[in-house]
């Protein structure tokens, strides 16, 4: 794949963004109306005195919302601007842009309606209120964005709170995706993630997350070294909590330079440029590394690339190969969990997602990928491990997958949905 940029963000490409969001309107979402609103009658069926009819419906039973309402096909994307991609705790409304720009990937993917909301809540405790609170407007709560240790007591809470799914995209949505990447670049590489020693640098939301799937798809704990700001995290250390205690190993290595001699992978869920190429150039053979901090990954990957020809490099931006990014995960996961109006998104239906999206990627590429990144071909190898987000393919394959998983697992309330399987978002409603 031929993608270009030595600097990662150059003035110009600076305020390209800028444009983007603030021209012809600001910001990149707005609401659509769904019902003809021309005439008199039409405001009398959808306002006074009509309304009062769907009101009365779902009073006598809550499930009529999702008859008389967009509640099925309507996602919260909730943050409170904590840990804004790497960028920090920059605060709720500063999060925006990000929260709006999942709106527009849950839209454009999976034909899903959001809307973004940024809470300034004074503890988790308040955060978990408000959300609470709200819960029962939605079909489903993607919080996004809220920094560990917080994030994981928030969604815990939220999830015994709530009977629809609340899923933390970048735990869960995360993880998923650097699974199914890892699956196939270990598998390309000729190693097993059995065998894998696995250098983790971040022990947060997405890296705790991350480290946890890939133990229940076979990685080995005592071979995943985990790194914060203090270095290894090691059973002797005493300033854990109890998600980093999880993977705590008995090891004298203390700093990345330790950790990084020899390891098979690297996966970077922490800030920009961390790794150095003398410690790349230490890694294993057809080293693995996921550079996947955004928007500046934990090494360029041009530097990757000139350091080690050997390299499988993905980071989290859509200007490189191998985009290892959750956005191949949340719209398709929340997609296939509300057709089947599923209470929980459970593990089961994360390994499902895993295993569609580590699939797709070995299948033959279509013209749409091709085009919408400008290349005459692309095929399973070093820089195309992972499906790309343009693969129309992603909407049936991963929802279908989530879909099923939520039906066998007993968390499904409906049935596997009979409009499946989606061709385009158009059908998503299962009407012509
Ligand atoms: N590609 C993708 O799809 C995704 C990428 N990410 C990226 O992952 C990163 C972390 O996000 P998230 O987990 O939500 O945030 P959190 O705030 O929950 O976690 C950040 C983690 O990074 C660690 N860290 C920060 N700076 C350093 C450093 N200099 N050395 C070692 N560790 C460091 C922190 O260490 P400590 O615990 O000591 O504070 C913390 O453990 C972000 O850059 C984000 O963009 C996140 C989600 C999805
Ligand atoms: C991609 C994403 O969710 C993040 O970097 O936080
Ligand atoms: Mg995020």
């Amino acid at each position: 794949m031929q993608m270009t940029g030595q600097k990662l963000m150059s003035d110009e490409k600076r305020q390209a963004a800028l444009d983007y969001h603030a021209k012809p309107i600001p910001g990149k979402l707005s609401v659509e109306l769904t019902k003809p609103t021309e005439t008199s009658k039409h405001l009398a069926l959808a306002y006074s005195p009509g309304v009062a009819e769907p009101c009365r419906e779902i009073a006598k039973d809550v499930e009529n919302a999702y008859l008389y309402t967009g509640k099925g096909n309507l996602v919260a994307v909730v943050s409170d601007g904590s840990a804004i991609l790497g960028l920090g705790n920059l605060g709720p409304l500063s999060s925006k842009p990000v929260m709006e720009g999942k709106g527009v990937l849950f839209k454009r993917f999976a034909g899903i309606n959001s809307v973004d909301i940024e809470v300034d809540a004074e503890s988790p405790q308040a955060f978990i209120d408000t959300v609470a609170r709200i819960a029962d407007t939605w079909g489903g709560i993607n919080l996004e964005d809220i920094k560990a240790p917080e994030c994981f007591e928030i969604e815990q809470a939220l999830i015994e709170q709530c009977n629809i799914p609340v899923f933390h995209d970048d735990q869960h949505g995360t993880a998923i995706v650097t699974a199914a990447g890892l699956l196939n670049a270990l598998d390309i590489a000729g190693k097993r993630l059995e065998d894998a020693r696995i250098v983790c640098l971040g022990a947060g939301a997405a890296a705790i997350a991350c480290m946890k799937l890939l133990v229940s798809c076979g990685a080995r704990a005592e071979n995943i070294f985990m790194l914060d700001r203090k270095g290894v995290v090691h059973s002797e250390r005493d300033d854990l909590n109890q998600y980093k205690a999880m993977f705590a190993t008995e090891t004298s290595r203390r700093t990345l330079d330790d950790a990084i001699e020899g390891a098979d992978v690297f996966v970077g869920l922490s800030g920009p440029n961390l790794l150095k190429p003398e410690q790349l150039q230490r890694m294993a053979a057809n080293p693995v590394v996921f550079a996947c901090s955004n928007p500046d990954p934990e090494i360029h990957p041009d530097v990757a690339n000139e350091t080690r020809d050997d390299v499988i490099m993905a980071t989290g931006r859509s200007d490189y190969p191998n985009q290892v990014n959750n956005v191949l995960g949340f719209p398709f996961i929340f997609r296939g969990a509300l057709d089947v109006r599923a209470t929980r998104i459970n593990e089961e239906m994360k390994v499902a997602a895993v295993h569609a999206l580590k699939d797709l990627a070995r299948e033959p590429v279509t013209r749409e990928v091709l085009d919408g990144y400008g290349i005459e071909s692309l095929e399973f190898g070093r820089g195309y491990i992972i499906p790309t987000p343009l693969d129309s393919r992603l909407l049936d394959r991963v929802s279908s997958a989530v879909a099923q998983a939520a039906v066998d697992t007993g968390v499904a309330r409906k049935p596997y949905p009979a409009h499946y399987p989606l061709t385009s978002i158009k059908d998503v409603y299962g009407t012509p």
